[in-house]
């Protein structure tokens, strides 16, 4: 809005400097009929240049009202006679100088006495004291001053006087253009400020003023004489407005120091009004306006705490209150606070002293005791002044915000009951954080308490909105386990009685079985060690996958279920339970084996072998077998791991891809690959003969009961060596060592460990894996072959059968071969009855 120009004595602009002084002279000629209503048309305070013309208003104000006419004229001639001073020229000068402007201009030159040339001086300023507001001072014209007529030291004194006041007016102009930049951009934009009434504003008179009562009117005079009605607020009544001096003066002190000044002013109740709206309601000059407006920027201040402070303590009593109505969940420690400790700063509580500290009591200090700090306080807080109290208030909001920030922050911990004696922390940073949390929480509910009492009736009366409720926090319930273990239970019910031993289950024909445990699993399904509701009995569930509109698969399944049935009398055959197939899931329940074979030869890997182990479990196998082929069904599928022990009793299982052997056949035909390759015997592996392939029939494969012999052959092999008769062959070499004739079995006399194999046994295995299904031994034969029956004679046996042969020989001269060997198979005949 303005500039400052600094120009040289010597190369000032006499132009400029006139017009300079132009201005202030047509500001001066026009504020005599300055009207009124510009600067009530206006939202905020007059720009500098409204300051300008406020102050020359007020100058004529003053000058009309109370000034004799040759003051006037003094004055006119001070300013005409600036116009021809000459100095280092300080000016501000208007941005758009203009002699038309029907704004009144601030046009102002300050010049300096210099002390080489200091023939002229341009003052233009308000003065106090009697002092004209502008002066034009000219040492070398001094006598021909026709209006001044004063001796020399009078006017050293008028200059000492006038810097005294320019230095005044100087201080008031800068902090008016302070308080210019608060408040112009508020009242242009959002009007005046609406605050809540605070009739004492924070005041410790005790009193509440209303408004009407608060405008005092009267009369007084200054110095000068000059009279002014003036409306002004306070208290004490008493307070004069010196409009000459443009200050309010306290009519007891008479002292106008800033201070002083600004003290007079604290008890200014505005209202509703600006500080420019209050300088024009009760017609106070402009120049007030710095010191109006810096006493209403400090009560809105002190107002903004205090509401912040409202709706502080609003939020604590809140909380407090929730705290309270969970007393019953172990609270009610934490809203009564047995001792309540105040410090002499409103809440702020000091560093922890030990009771002990007595020396501190009565000394000004923090007292130790709560009981002392509150009578301390009490005091303190009776004497505190108005300023304090709202600094007191200032830190105990921060204080309090920071507790309760705090007290909110552990809210989730607020249902543990702390003061419980039974609570113990387990680490030690848990318990160094209790510490600190009840600590935090005493002083907390000081400061809650502090404000509670400070916001009493007696003390204070705040008329304030209702503070808004904090919003809605979840609450963390943490239940301690010993306490109210029988009502809230730390984890979920515990199961009891058949619900907690029950496990998943299925369902078979409305039969629901319990899973207990997975057995095993095959190319299509998983077996499950299950449970029957209905009687308690344990049974082995097969789960087959299977596409439902795959038909052979279905036949395929039922093809086994059928066998199954067929057998189910047969002690050697797992006994089938139950069934049920639908949308393509095949249950089959039947007896639960313990072990497979082939858990049982895993676990004697390794070991010398047992032929006896070797030979029981052989027969038990075979006898397995001999069931299924009395059937005239051909398993095609025998391996270890379909034989099952079901208490004690090797059964066979898994008739997946068994088939019965249609009447009048020996072989049944496959129109797939299946089987274990381990145990396929090779005519279930050789595509079927050449010539069925040269006819242009797709490979079949040909199964029938010597295949089941064979895989029987080879478990035997792999029960004495450790292993089946190709498994030296890995992938497709062993399957094409299985139909290679020339690959031929070897089978050595003793175990790879050393151990010699009974002959018997090699006959039988030999026997079992002969290439030609057709010289296989059958299964009776196996099981009645020398390994799996073997011939035990007893001495007796031997002792006839020596003294018989003597006896024969003797009597004979002569006995030939044939004889001998009639001799021998009758024996062997007769062997028969020691087999075991
Ligand atoms: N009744 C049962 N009792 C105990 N275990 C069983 C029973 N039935 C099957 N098992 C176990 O489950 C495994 C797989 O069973 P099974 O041979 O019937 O499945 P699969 O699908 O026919 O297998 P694959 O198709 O390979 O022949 C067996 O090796 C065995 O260990």
């Amino acid at each position: 809005m303005s500039e400052i120009s600094v120009r040289s004595p010597s190369n000032s602009n006499h132009s400029q400097y006139s017009r300079t002084s132009g201005f202030a002279q047509e500001s001066f000629n026009r504020s005599s009929v300055h009207d009124d209503s510009d600067d009530e048309n206006m939202l905020g305070p007059p720009k500098l240049s409204n300051f300008g013309s406020a102050l020359l208003q007020d100058k004529v104000n003053e000058l009309n009202s109370s000034r004799s006419l040759d003051q006037t004229e003094r004055y006119r001639r001070h300013q005409n006679f600036s116009n021809a001073s000459h100095g280092l020229t300080i000016g501000l000068v208007p941005r758009q100088p203009s002699s038309n402007n029907t704004n009144s201009t601030l046009g102002v030159a300050f010049t300096t006495m210099n002390s080489e040339d200091a023939s002229q001086s341009t003052l233009f300023a308000t003065s106090r004291q009697n002092q004209p507001s502008m002066t034009t001072l000219n040492s070398t014209n001094h006598e021909q001053d026709s209006l001044s007529g004063l001796k020399e030291e009078e006017s050293l004194q008028k200059v000492k006087n006038m810097q005294h006041t320019f230095k005044e007016e100087l201080s008031i102009r800068h902090s008016k253009r302070r308080s210019r930049r608060f408040i112009s951009p508020r009242l242009s934009i959002l009007g005046p400020a609406k605050r809540a009434y605070s009739p004492t504003d924070g005041g410790n008179s005790g009193t509440s003023v209303n408004e009407s009562s608060m405008h005092l009117e009267g009369n007084t005079s200054n110095s000068s004489g000059i009279s002014t009605t003036f409306n002004s607020t306070c208290n004490d009544g008493n307070v004069f407005y010196d409009p000459y001096v443009s200050m309010p003066t306290n009519n007891s002190s008479g002292n106008l120091t800033p201070n002083n000044i600004l003290r007079s002013y604290e008890n200014v109740d505005f209202g509703d009004l600006n500080p420019y709206q209050y300088l024009k309601k009760h017609n106070l000059p402009t120049t007030e306006l710095p010191n109006i407006s810096k006493i209403y920027f400090e009560k809105q201040k002190g107002e903004n705490r205090r509401t912040a402070l409202r709706k502080n303590s609003a939020s604590k009593e809140v909380f407090l209150n929730r705290m309270a109505s969970n007393s019953s969940l172990g609270l009610s420690g934490l809203k009564n606070t047995s001792a309540v400790k105040i410090d002499n700063s409103f809440g702020v509580r000091q560093p922890r002293r030990k009771p002990s500290d007595s020396s501190l009591s009565g000394t000004g200090k923090t007292p130790s005791s709560p009981i002392v700090a509150k009578q301390h306080d009490s005091e303190i807080f009776k004497k505190k002044e108005n300023v304090e109290l709202n600094k007191g208030y200032e830190r105990s909001y921060k204080h309090n915000t920071k507790a309760v920030d705090y007290l909110e922050g552990r809210e989730a911990l607020a249902n543990i009951d702390i003061n419980s004696k039974s609570y113990e922390p387990q680490s030690k940073k848990a318990k160094l954080s209790l510490s600190m949390f009840k600590e935090r929480q005493k002083g907390s509910n000081d400061i809650s308490n502090e404000i509670v009492r400070h916001r009493s009736p007696q003390n204070l009366s705040f008329n304030h909105r209702t503070a808004p409720s904090p919003p809605a926090k979840k609450r963390v319930e943490i239940v301690e386990p010993h306490k109210n273990a029988e009502t809230v239970p730390l984890k979920p019910p515990a199961p009891s009685g058949e619900y907690a031993k029950r496990k998943p289950s299925i369902k078979v024909n409305g039969t629901e079985y319990e899973k207990m445990e997975l057995l095993g699993r095959g190319g299509t399904s998983k077996v499950y060690k299950v449970k029957s509701i209905a009687n308690n009995k344990i049974y082995a569930l097969k789960r087959v996958s299977f596409d439902e509109f795959d038909d052979n698969s279905i036949e395929g399944f039922k093809g086994e279920i059928e066998l199954l049935k067929k057998l189910e009398a047969k002690p050697r055959v797992v006994k089938l339970i139950d069934h049920e197939m639908e949308h393509g899931v095949l249950y089959v329940v039947m007896e639960c084996g313990d072990h497979d074979l082939s858990q049982i030869l895993a676990q004697r890997s390794g070991m010398p072998l047992d032929i006896e182990f070797v030979r029981y479990h052989a027969q038990e196998m075979l006898k397995c077998v001999k069931v299924v082929h009395d059937a005239d069904i051909v398993h095609s599928d025998l391996k270890p791991a379909n034989f099952v022990f079901v208490r004690g009793i090797l059964k066979i299982i898994d008739f997946g891809i068994a088939n019965a052997v249609p009447d009048h056949t020996v072989n049944i035909y496959r129109e797939t690959q299946i089987g274990t390759p381990n145990y396929m015997a090779p005519e279930a592996l050789v595509a079927m003969n050449y010539s069925q392939e040269q006819s242009g029939e797709q490979n079949r494969w040909k199964v029938g009961k010597p295949s089941d012999i064979w895989s029987c052959g080879c478990i035997i092999y792999q029960m004495i060596y450790g292993r089946p008769p190709y498994g030296g062959f890995q992938g497709q070499n062993r399957l094409l060592a299985i139909m290679n004739p020339e690959v031929k079995i070897v089978f050595p006399d003793k175990t790879p460990g050393g151990d010699i194999v009974p002959r018997t046994a090699l006959d039988t295995m030999k026997a079992c894996l002969m290439r030609n299904p057709d010289r296989r031994w059958t299964v009776d034969e196996v099981l009645n072959g020398p390994f799996i029956r073997p011939v035990t004679v007893t001495h007796f046996f031997i002792r006839d059968l020596i003294k018989n042969a003597v006896k024969y020989g003797a009597d004979q001269k002569r006995v030939s071969d044939e004889k001998v060997e009639e001799l021998a198979e009758d024996v062997w005949h007769r062997l028969a009855d020691f087999k075991l």
